[in-house]
């Protein structure tokens, strides 16, 4: 590890992300709300489909949300596919969060082979980056010790990452499910559950579960309890699910689930109030 990034993460002193955002979730409930600035939520924002459009877009979610909901997930996609005028949109973004006293959640799933995933985590778990976020999404099927010079750097910097677990959408079973009782997913969840040993009520090694997956934690034997990872869980209006589907889907697992939405809450703006009032709703459909 670079002295300089030990000596700044000793000042910066973080404590764990697993515990600031079980101190969020208690705070504020247990909703992340995505910014995504898809082209057609820019054009009903009355905002053009460019880095101006962008950077408006991003400033108004975090202004409005920034201190009212436990965290805030930006959409690395929405950003890249402005070019690098974009990613510099997304580094204001990740700032004013962390001024707004915001985890922020980039959503990146990021996932190489080892000696690559290290640049990676050096973007977006280094201290000093300027791309860090609190946590970054993380994809483990290039297999899940690949992800280890990122996690590593999570425990080092106070940083978090959530590995994809079981997703939303509906062809990710093709791969996760697969081996039944032995599934891919389960074997992710086991080996989250191994790196949270010993963490109180969370580890800093979140997992991704859709809010989409019905009975499928059932179904695969999955105990989440057992990995005290905290559960990001997209899916949500948009995609699909209510928060009456996902208590059903998670049953005893609940006090660990984040539950996130991107589009069914930002189409409510560009007003402050109504996108505060639609995350409010939100929220409550979760307690
Ligand atoms: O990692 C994610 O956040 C994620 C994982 C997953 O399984 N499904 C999923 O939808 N997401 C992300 O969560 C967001 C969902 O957006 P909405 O469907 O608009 O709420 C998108 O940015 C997705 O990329």
């Amino acid at each position: 590890m670079p002295s300089a990034e030990a000596r700044a993460a000793r000042a910066t002193r973080r404590p764990a992300f697993g515990q600031r955002l079980a101190s969020a979730m208690a705070e504020h409930g247990p909703l992340c709300v995505g910014i995504d600035p898809h082209p057609g939520l820019l054009a009903a924002w009355g905002l053009s489909d460019d880095v101006h459009g962008l950077r408006s877009f991003s400033l108004t979610v975090v202004e409005a949300l920034a201190g009212r909901v436990a965290a805030l997930k930006p959409q690395v996609a929405l950003y890249e596919r402005h070019g690098s005028r974009g990613l510099a949109v997304l580094e204001e973004t990740l700032a004013l969060c962390a001024a707004g006293h915001t985890l922020s959640i980039a959503d990146a799933k990021r996932g190489d082979i080892g000696s690559t995933m290290a640049a990676y985590a050096d973007a977006w778990l280094g201290e000093g980056s300027v791309l860090a976020a609190d946590a970054v999404t993380l994809s483990p099927y290039l297999g899940y010790e690949s992800l280890r010079p990122a996690l590593d750097r999570a425990a080092f910097t106070g940083r978090g990452v959530f590995v994809l677990g079981l997703t939303s959408n509906p062809e990710g079973a093709s791969v996760q499910h697969v081996g039944g009782a032995g599934s891919v997913a389960k074997g992710i969840t086991d080996a989250v559950g191994a790196e949270n040993a010993g963490a109180r009520p969370f580890g800093s090694t979140g997992l991704v579960i859709g809010a989409t997956v019905g009975g499928a934690l059932e179904k695969l034997g999955i105990d989440l309890a057992s990995t005290a990872a905290p559960i990001l869980a997209p899916g949500l209006g948009a995609q699909g699910a209510t928060g009456a589907d996902m208590k059903a889907s998670f049953g005893a697992f609940w006090p660990q689930v984040l539950g996130t939405s991107s589009r069914d809450v930002l189409k409510a703006g560009p007003d402050a109030a109504a996108l505060r009032g639609a995350a409010e709703a939100t929220r409550d459909s979760l307690l």
